[in-house]
């Protein structure tokens, strides 16, 4: 992938964030990923770049965009496969609550695992404790070998996590092994990306969450040099064994099948992210604890992105300044 693509994808969460942010505290999470989706096709195809969705806003019959399969860019340039979340946090986003983020993830053609969208149980470490990490092996054996790996004590890790109910077991077990941890309401790609930033206080991921986000967050571990692993969850293992989750479950079950993925087993971050030539865009929505939201001001409005490009492994901070009148017509008539 050329070495300016990263750039131009940086504008594709920019323009999403920006689309977002107008229907922050709206209570409306559709109309919000709406302009987000809407916002981050219109870029994606002024790049020249011959672009696949593989993880998406779902299949074509319910995703009128950005749905899995769909090309995008103008078909000259990279063949390239994208994995998009538009708001990672549509709920934080109508109730205009902090860590909402735009993310977007690109690689080479078939470097990415097509999960189906189904909830996947994720372990997630940074380059010091990459070794240190088996999904086999219970979670307080992994707490105890990444403390030994990051050479402290466990009243000095910290774990982030989604505060679900599902996680309360899990929650008092770590606090009851002196790990800190911090639960936040949704949103674990943020969460994923500061278990493998250096200059961050938190030490591991986990959670169970989105298999979709779990891709993005392999692209990113990748580039980081981080490690991950992950394992693909029927819906009754996760959520109430009702009628409809077993139906579900069933469903989701002969989806991974057909994939070729077996459900219950380790995924290693090989297999949801084949190799590190990776591009990883995320822009704040809402001010969180990665990143800072968008702001307006009349016509200016600013952004903050983090950019990711996993062949150099260059991490940029990208603070941008747009003047909404000079957007085009297009992005304008999404945006305002
Ligand atoms: O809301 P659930 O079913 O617990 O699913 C968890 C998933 O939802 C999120 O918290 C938010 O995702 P969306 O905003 O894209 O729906 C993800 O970060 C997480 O992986």
């Amino acid at each position: 992938m050329r070495r300016e693509l990263a750039i131009e994808i940086s504008r594709v969460t920019e323009a999403a964030a920006l689309a977002a942010y107008k229907w922050v505290g709206r209570g409306d999470k559709n109309i919000a990923d709406g302009a987000a989706v809407e916002a981050m096709r219109h870029i994606l195809n002024q790049i020249d770049i011959d672009g696949e969705i593989v993880i998406g806003e779902g299949e074509i019959d319910d995703a009128p965009m950005l749905y899995i399969g769909e090309h995008v860019g103008s078909g000259a340039g990279d063949a390239v496969d994208i994995a998009v979340d538009p708001i990672e946090g549509t709920r934080m986003t109508a109730m205009g609550q902090s860590n909402a983020v735009a993310v977007i993830a690109v690689a080479e053609k078939g470097m990415f695992l097509k999960a189906p969208d189904m909830y996947m149980e994720k372990l997630i470490v940074g380059p010091d404790a990459k070794d240190a990490i088996d999904l086999n092996r219970s979670l307080e054996q992994n707490l105890k070998a990444i403390a030994f790996a990051l050479g402290k004590p466990l009243n000095k890790l910290t774990c982030a996590t989604l505060a679900k109910p599902r996680h309360d077991k899990a929650i008092k077990e770590m606090q009851g092994l002196g790990v800190r941890v911090f639960a936040i309401p949704d949103g674990d790609v943020a969460a994923s990306v500061m278990a493998c930033m250096p200059d961050s206080e938190v030490d591991l991921l986990y959670c169970i969450g989105g298999a979709p986000e779990g891709v993005i967050s392999a692209a990113v571990v990748r580039a980081l040099d981080g490690n991950m692993q992950a394992r693909l969850l029927p819906r009754p293992l996760v959520k109430e064994p009702t009628e409809e989750n077993i139906r579900i479950g069933e469903e989701e079950v002969a989806r991974c099948e057909a994939l070729g993925i077996k459900v219950k087993e380790v995924l290693t971050l090989e297999m949801l992210a084949q190799n590190d030539n990776v591009i990883f865009s995320a822009t704040g929505i809402t001010k969180g604890d990665l990143l800072e939201g968008v702001a307006i001001n009349g016509r200016l409005a600013t952004t903050e992105t983090l950019l990711i490009r996993g062949k150099s492994r260059t991490v940029r901070r990208i603070r941008s300044t747009h003047y909404l009148d000079r957007k085009d017509q297009a992005l304008k008539d999404i945006i305002f």
